[in-house]
């Protein structure tokens, strides 16, 4: 079942048919579709529990479908035990809610994990220039490379968290709300990072939020789950313009509409 799809350079990076997932009598997703598009920024939007987080779970081999296909980087990956064989692990990065990171290990040993793991052969010290490479990407100060979590903000625990999902250069990024719990600036400056690593990189990222200004600012296309499926991808005009009552009061309530003034004064 591990079959390589056609031609898995031209493949959209993730396509997902009729995946359905349950917790025993439970229905999370029945016949959810999404193709994700290279090189874009994909918001995830939906309402508590429906599914998004289950979602990428399932999209990066963590979660068992009941149901239904993922390919991702044209490899199927359902039914697939990814630590054996196909290699596509190691091209997708993640950041977890809360960052993740090992609270015993600095930050620099936090990214360096993965470069254990993937490439044990590399020495000691390139596997340090490239972890603390890494962290000064993420936009992080190299005094933080020897730092443990604990010793920093929730902002900088993010960034410290994206320099692990980078350690071997992705070319897919799996973002799970990751302004959450920042102030204002900081989840603007998080999101301008994206966008510039994205960009820089040429990543795709998949990117669960709440966060409209995040929606507003970064991202190409939004996917809508909801009643167990994805109801809607695209701008957030176009999403608008399906009529969905849950798209409009999302995208037309208070808070829908102070992102979309605010995002149409920064553009002039
Ligand atoms: N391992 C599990 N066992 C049983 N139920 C689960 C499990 N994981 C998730 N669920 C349930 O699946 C549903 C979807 O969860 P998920 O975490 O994907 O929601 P979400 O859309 O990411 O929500 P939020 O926006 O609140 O983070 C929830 O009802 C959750 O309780």
């Amino acid at each position: 079942m591990s079959g390589s799809v056609s031609s898995p350079d031209d493949a959209p990076p993730i396509v997902v048919e009729g995946l359905g997932i349950r917790f025993g009598d439970f229905v999370v997703h029945e016949n959810l579709d999404l193709t994700v598009r290279r090189g874009e920024i994909l918001g995830v939007v939906g309402g508590s529990g429906s599914g998004k987080s289950v979602l990428m779970r399932a999209i990066i081999g963590l979660q068992r479908a009941s149901e239904g296909r993922i390919d991702v980087l044209g490899h199927t990956i359902t039914g697939v035990d990814l630590d054996r064989g196909i290699g596509v692990r190691r091209r997708w990065g993640v950041l977890f809610q809360g960052g993740a990171l090992f609270s015993t290990l600095t930050v620099g040993e936090n990214v360096e994990v993965a470069l254990r793991k993937y490439y044990p052969d590399l020495s000691p010290e390139l596997r340090q220039e490239i972890a603390r490479y890494k962290v000064m990407l993420s936009g992080l100060p190299e005094s933080a490379v020897t730092k443990y979590p604990s010793e920093l903000s929730g902002g900088m625990k993010k960034r410290a968290g994206l320099a692990r999902a980078l350690a071997l250069d992705p070319e897919l990024l799996f973002l799970d709300e990751p302004t959450a719990g920042l102030d204002p600036i900081g989840a603007a400056a998080f999101d301008r990072l994206t966008r510039e690593l994205k960009e820089t990189l040429g990543l795709t990222v998949f990117l669960i939020t709440h966060d409209l200004d995040t929606l507003y600012e970064i991202c190409d296309r939004v996917a809508v789950i909801a009643e167990k499926r994805i109801i809607a991808v695209g701008t957030i005009p176009e999403l608008i313009a399906t009529g969905h009552p849950w798209i409009e009061e999302y995208f037309n309530g208070p808070r829908g509409r102070a992102a979309r003034d605010s995002h149409a004064r920064a553009k002039g």
